[in-house]
């Protein structure tokens, strides 16, 4: 169960969080368009507290809006403010903020027609996404039987409600068949990222991303390669196939939700030693570094706010 907090930005104003409520007849509802972003601020060394590359999430959720041909009522400028003012008056000094931009009621049927754009932004405390344990120890996945999304059935660069359907369909069926997480593969069959996360494969020490095709472009994925490449490693944005995730030394996946999460088994075999990998849990370290402000060369990613 999310933790409530007292406040949600809803359409201009700050309202109680059991206020925040929406018309049954509300088109995305019915039809899946509506767009949101997943973001998470920090508490840092210094004893503040960070949201993590807020102007590029606010970007990605304007881009994705635009795709979807969605005018947003509001200017970046003030959801960016919008994003502090209520991560401050919840007093939240580290959380997960979702901000979602989704078509109101009015009008029935496909087309959205003149229906309202509006804007919503929720902010809760949430702790690892696939668990403590995960974080630590690695998790095992299975390659779903349901695939991404071909790049022109949805479009996969925005982050839209609708193409969580297919995020849903392989997570419910992989933690149905005691898994922890899916790996979704592409329409060609090449590996593409899970259902809430980029995937990372590491082989004699050079890491490999899926290149932005069908995956969602991910801002911890960018920020890891950034890294990565800072630390010395070789990282190559390449297509790679099930089974070369099989004979990978490691794995991992990366989100702002998940953060760096190792996979220690894909599909019943075990990667590498069936443990989170060296080079996967160095990464965790350096990035829970940036995130907290611990590293000065990315306090460029940091918007600070004090609460
Ligand atoms: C499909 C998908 N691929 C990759 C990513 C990683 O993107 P980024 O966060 O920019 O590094 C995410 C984020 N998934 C968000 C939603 C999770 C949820 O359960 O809801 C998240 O991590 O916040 C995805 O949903």
């Amino acid at each position: 169960m999310v933790q409530k907090t007292d406040k949600i930005w809803f359409d201009g104003k700050l309202v109680p969080w059991d206020e925040a409520n929406v018309h049954v007849l509300t088109h995305t509802l019915h039809y899946g368009v509506g767009v949101f972003e997943g973001i998470r601020s920090y508490k840092t060394v210094d004893g503040k507290s960070a949201v993590f590359r807020l102007p590029e999430h606010v970007e990605r959720l304007f881009d994705s809006a635009a795709i979807m041909e969605m005018k947003v009522p509001y200017s970046e400028d003030i959801v960016n403010k919008a994003i502090i003012e209520t991560l401050t008056v919840n007093g939240l000094s580290e959380g997960y903020i979702r901000p979602l931009i989704f078509i109101g009621d009015g009008a029935m049927g496909v087309h959205p027609g003149k229906n309202p754009i509006r804007v919503a932004i929720a902010t809760w405390a949430w702790g690892a996404y696939l668990g403590e344990e995960a974080l630590r120890k690695g998790i095992r996945i299975k390659t779903s039987t349901f695939t991404r999304h071909h790049v022109n059935v949805m479009m996969t660069k925005a982050k839209v409600c609708g193409n969580y359907v297919n995020s849903v369909l392989a997570k419910v069926e992989a933690l149905a068949d005691g898994y922890d997480e899916a790996l979704m593969l592409d329409t060609a069959g090449y590996v593409s990222e899970g259902s809430g996360e980029n995937v990372f494969i590491v082989r004699k020490g050079i890491i490999k991303t899926p290149p932005l095709t069908s995956i969602l472009a991910g801002i911890t994925r960018e920020t890891v390669i950034e890294l990565a490449r800072s630390l010395g490693y070789q990282v190559v944005e390449e297509r790679f196939t099930r089974d070369e995730m099989y004979s990978a030394d490691e794995a991992f996946f990366t989100g702002t939700a998940a953060e760096l999460t190792p996979i220690r088994e894909v599909d019943r075999r075990r990667i590498g030693k069936g443990e989170a990998g060296p080079v996967a849990l160095n990464l965790q370290k350096e990035y829970f570094k940036v995130v907290t402000g611990a590293n000065p060369d990315y306090a460029k990613y940091l918007t600070y706010y004090t609460v």
